[in-house]
């Protein structure tokens, strides 16, 4: 039998959601390049895309996106929770304990798609409460008549946000929600491949997620660029880091062997919205890592992957680092749900094996003996 670590290369399922061609550098929603998407579409009608397939009418949107407004109310009990927990929690545990709370909720049977438009409506409510309650703030309650982003926003601010911010975080959000079979992704299928319920999907996705080797890396990247506090201070710490065994934050990818193309649309936002002195200085540091970083990894396929700038990007915004994976997770749940969808139509219990190298037939010796 072949060892395959990490089951790199081993395709588990066929998907007619997303496509990576990561030599290229490209991405695509149901058949939709990432570019245009970014550039024409919506965050409501993207996870519309992703969940069902084709783009939505007028009407099926104007449905589609009521439906996700009326349901952005969390449960007294949940609002309880964080409220108790965000002073002292990680945001990703807090998140990961409030979806499983929704699961013990809600009674309903099967309509996977339903559950998950309500995790998808309510996470944005519980990350803002989060923020809000660490910074002593008053929770604002979500405004059925704004969009999704616009809401998030919103509650987090406690003000409208500009068209322009609204559409960073729109775009932002569109990038992270779907990317084939990474390793939150597949841990959903574990899951959803026993025949459990989907909340203990989402449950396991964000326990992934949750990983500096995968959504983790997002406020590491930008901590990294903190640290290093000016533009003159990167070759060395970068040489330091590398030359010391240690991995850039935000660089390297199973599959692009090249720039990810969602990095290329985030850098473009963060030098947006570099208006203030500080995130001007992070993004010059940034920038700097990047083109020091590709010159000595660029050779081995190893460049910046969304992580990268996106944690600027949503410093920028107004977001608290330690809750950039929280926001990741707040877009990617509409990419596990749609691949457990996908799944579960031809569902086959996820069990790999594995190889033993132990020993065999040892005798037992009892406990006075050993
Ligand atoms: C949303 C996302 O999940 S995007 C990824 C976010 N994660 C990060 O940014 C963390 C940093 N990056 C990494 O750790 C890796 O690139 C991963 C985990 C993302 C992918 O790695 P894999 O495909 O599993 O490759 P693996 O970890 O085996 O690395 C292969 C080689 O490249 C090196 N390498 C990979 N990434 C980096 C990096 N960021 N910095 C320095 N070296 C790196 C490894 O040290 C290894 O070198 P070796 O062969 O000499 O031992
Ligand atoms: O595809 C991967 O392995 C990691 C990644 O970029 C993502 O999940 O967005």
């Amino acid at each position: 039998m072949e060892l395959r670590k990490g089951l790199e290369d081993i395709a588990i399922k066929e998907t007619s959601i997303t496509y990576i061609d990561g030599e290229l550098g490209r991405l695509y929603y149901r058949g939709y390049s990432i570019f245009d998407l970014a550039s024409f579409s919506n965050f409501e009608e993207v996870a519309y895309l992703l969940w069902y397939g084709k783009l939505p009418t007028r009407h099926e949107l104007d449905d589609f996106k009521s439906r996700l407004a009326e349901e952005r109310s969390i449960s007294e009990d949940i609002s309880t929770f964080v409220k108790r927990t965000a002073k002292f929690g990680n945001p990703m545990d807090i998140l990961r304990t409030t979806v499983s709370m929704m699961g013990l909720e809600d009674r309903s049977e099967g309509d996977l798609i339903g559950k998950a438009i309500k995790m998808t409506a309510k996470i944005p409510t519980i990350i803002s409460l989060i923020q809000r309650t660490r910074r002593n703030q008053e929770f604002v309650e979500p405004d059925p008549s704004l969009s999704h982003s616009e809401n998030f926003l919103y509650m987090i601010r406690g003000e409208r946000p500009s068209p322009s911010d609204t559409r960073v975080l729109d775009v932002s959000l569109m990038l992270h929600m779907d990317h084939e079979m990474n390793a939150s992704t597949m841990a959903c299928l574990v899951v959803a491949s026993t025949l459990s319920d989907i909340y203990s999907s989402v449950v396991a996705g964000i326990s992934a997620l949750k990983g500096p080797l995968h959504g983790g890396a997002n406020s590491e990247a930008l901590k990294q660029f903190m640290e290093i506090e000016t533009p003159d201070n990167v070759e060395k710490y970068v040489m330091n880091k590398l030359s010391s065994g240690q991995r850039l934050m935000g660089f390297g990818h199973r599959i692009y062997k090249t720039m990810d193309p969602r990095a290329k649309i985030l850098k473009e936002y963060a030098n947006q919205l570099s208006k203030n002195e500080e995130i001007k200085r992070l993004f010059e540091i940034a920038n700097r890592v990047e083109e020091i970083g590709i010159k000595i990894l660029g050779k081995r396929g190893i460049y910046p992957n969304v992580d990268f700038y996106s944690g600027l990007v949503f410093y920028a915004m107004g977001f608290d680092p330690d809750l950039f994976p929280t926001i990741f997770a707040s877009a990617r749940v509409i990419g596990w749900t749609a691949h457990v969808d996908e799944y579960l139509k031809d569902n086959k219990l996820i069990r790999p094996k594995a190889i033993y190298v132990g020993d065999l037939g040892k005798r037992y010796v009892p406990i006075e003996e050993r």
